[in-house]
């Protein structure tokens, strides 16, 4: 087992600590024990035996095709993915060569698929396998975003992809300035709140950047009105932590108690309420207003993001430079819908709420992990900070640009991924694979994100950290470090926000990808370049566990502290 502290092999299973999104209480009386053992193995022994493993051909195999021995061990194992998947499933890749393989979790069996043609197959079959109907399952918006879900999301696609992959993409640019300022003020004054030991800050590195992003994304995300309020932004990131918690609960139940279940645990938990009744007034008004301007053959009116406020961007529009794209995300969704659902009030709020979980939490995880691997490799900082020096300002203006910090992220990102698995698709109709793979209904198609990108035959000396390993050759040369140029590298230079055949972490490569990944990059350089430029940023306990895993997600620690002393000059 690994506890995600910097020894080499990145795979690991942890223990759960206290105060995690997904903690479990330190000490539980005794009697309460028996009882939630008691509970604990009749939902095992249920959960076993649902409908979702009598689908026609499954090959989830029960009792009446097993021997008992045989069965309870594969149940055995099912459950064991909960806190030791990655290893599960680092095992089962280094038996299947390239060929497809199975693992089982308690709530679906996984087909996990190398290579890039089985991928595309995957990625292709839309009206079989279901990328919406794999997040439906993790999510359980029904009960955790407010009775989201009440409608079917259209096979063909939705305005949200668009208003992402289009809109916030092309608005990056003039998004940036005001992004490091706000990423300057908010860390500074988190920074007052931690606490002072022996005259020195130590800042809860976790807790920091996800607050410090959350207040990044949500003006890009739920605009103005609501991103300037503390406790909104408080909810926000709440309203995470109780969503992963809350779908968890429901899914170690049988799909048919999930009512029952989801109904009975969304009471203790408020914040998706209320984010969802912040909303409301704002996005119904923004119908409104949009449905009046239609009407009256009218432009439709736009809000602008208050990012521009900040810097060049207020000069600009100061000399009457305006730009059409003045807009934010809730306007970009009522923009892109696709179906009359999709623009009612409602149906813009639940898409803001479900576009929030997939933007707060894999991007934090992943600064968090590269400032932490800063620390950890500091030779990696001086040319980094120097680049910074010499070349944001060019970075600012054009979003492009940055390749040492880039390639140090994407680095940082395939040995601490957020995710060993990628690309889920969930069967919603029975599916052969070319070479006869069989999935049923409920089956999930996935791929193993983390093993593949840690595979000798594609990453030369897989395990070893080599912050330049994507930069382009010549670059790292000029610097004039030996270590850093004896360091692996990969035959080509690539970008953190290219995918490929050996690197899924934005998912498969066809348009159902992450539809977020440039403002990700982005954000991520804002927040680092911001920091290191800043401070000098040390770990109070470089070998402390850094992080812990469930399911196939790897969690940051909360306890992992950091210093950061402010520079000089
Ligand atoms: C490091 C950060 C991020 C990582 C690693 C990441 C990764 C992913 C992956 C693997 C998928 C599934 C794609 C597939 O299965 O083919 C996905 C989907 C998605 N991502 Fe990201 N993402 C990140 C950041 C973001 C951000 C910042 C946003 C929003 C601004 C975002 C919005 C989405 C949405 C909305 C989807 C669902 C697309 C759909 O259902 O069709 N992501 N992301």
């Amino acid at each position: 087992m690994h506890n995600g502290s910097h020894a080499p092999r990145p795979i690991t299973a942890g223990v759960v600590p206290p105060h995690s999104p997904i903690s479990l209480p330190h000490a539980v009386p005794n009697g309460f024990a028996v009882v939630a053992a008691g509970l604990f193995f009749v939902i095992f022994i249920f959960n076993s035996t649902t409908p979702k493993a009598k689908v026609v051909g499954s090959n989830i195999h029960f009792l009446g095709k097993l021997s008992p021995i045989r069965y309870l061990q594969r149940r055995y194992t099912a459950w064991r993915f909960l806190i030791n998947g990655p290893d599960l499933i680092q095992t089962a890749y280094e038996k299947a060569g390239s060929k497809p393989f199975e693992v089982l979790a308690p709530d679906a069996r996984y087909v996990f698929v190398t290579t890039p043609e089985h991928v595309k197959e995957i990625d292709s079959a839309e009206d079989k396998l279901s990328l919406y109907y794999a997040s439906r399952q993790i999510l359980q918006p029904q009960y955790t975003m407010h009775h989201f879900g009440l409608f079917d999301r259209p096979l063909e696609g939705t305005g949200f992809v668009r208003a992402l992959r289009v809109h916030l993409t092309n608005k990056i640019p003039e998004l940036l300035p005001g992004m490091k300022e706000m990423a300057k003020n908010r860390f500074a004054e988190l920074q007052k709140r931690n606490p002072v030991i022996n005259g020195v800050t130590h800042t809860p590195l976790a807790k920091a950047i996800i607050k410090t992003v959350c207040q990044l994304e949500a003006h890009a995300i739920f605009g103005k009105e609501l991103a300037g309020g503390e406790e909104f932004l408080e909810n926000a990131v709440l309203y995470i932590e109780q969503l992963a918690l809350n779908a968890e609960i429901i899914r170690a139940f049988p799909e048919w108690m999930a009512p029952f279940v989801g109904r009975f645990v969304g009471q203790f938990h408020g914040a998706q309420r209320f984010i969802f009744h912040s909303l409301m007034p704002i996005v119904t008004e923004r119908c409104r207003e949009r449905e009046m301007a239609l009407s009256r053959g009218e432009p439709i009116p736009k809000h602008v993001s208050p990012l521009f406020h900040f810097t060049h961007h207020c000069d600009r529009l100061a000399d009457g430079i305006s730009s059409p794209l003045q807009d934010d995300c809730i306007q970009w969704l009522l923009d892109s819908a696709t179906s009359k659902v999709q623009r009612t009030p409602r149906g813009v709020a639940h898409e803001v709420m479900a576009i929030w979980f997939a933007a707060l939490h894999p991007i934090s995880v992943t600064i968090i992990y590269a400032l932490e691997d800063l620390c950890l490799h500091p030779e990696y900082l001086e040319p980094i900070r120097d680049e910074i020096r010499t070349q944001y300002a060019d970075y600012e203006a054009t979003a492009r640009g940055l390749p040492l910090l880039d390639s140090f992220i994407k680095e940082s990102a395939r040995l601490s991924p957020v995710e060993s698995q990628s690309c889920r698709r969930r069967a919603i109709a029975p599916f052969t694979l070319s070479d006869g793979t069989k999935l049923s209904v409920g089956d999930w198609a996935c791929t193993p994100v983390t093993s593949m990108m840690q595979d000798a035959k594609w990453y030369p000396s897989p395990l070893q950290f080599s912050g330049f390993r994507f930069a382009p050759p010549e670059l790292v040369e000029s610097i004039g470090v030996e270590k850093l140029d004896a360091a692996p590298r990969q035959e080509s230079p690539s970008k953190l926000v290219e995918g490929d055949n050996t690197f899924y972490v934005w998912g498969a490569e066809g348009k159902q990808g992450c539809p977020g990944r440039y403002y990700a990059q982005a954000l991520a350089k804002v927040i680092i370049s911001h920091l290191v430029e800043e401070y000098d940023i040390k770990l109070v306990d470089p070998n402390a566990p850094r992080w812990w895993t469930w399911r196939t997600t790897r969690v940051p620690s909360e306890g992992t502290m950091a210093i950061f002393t402010p520079r000089q000059g």
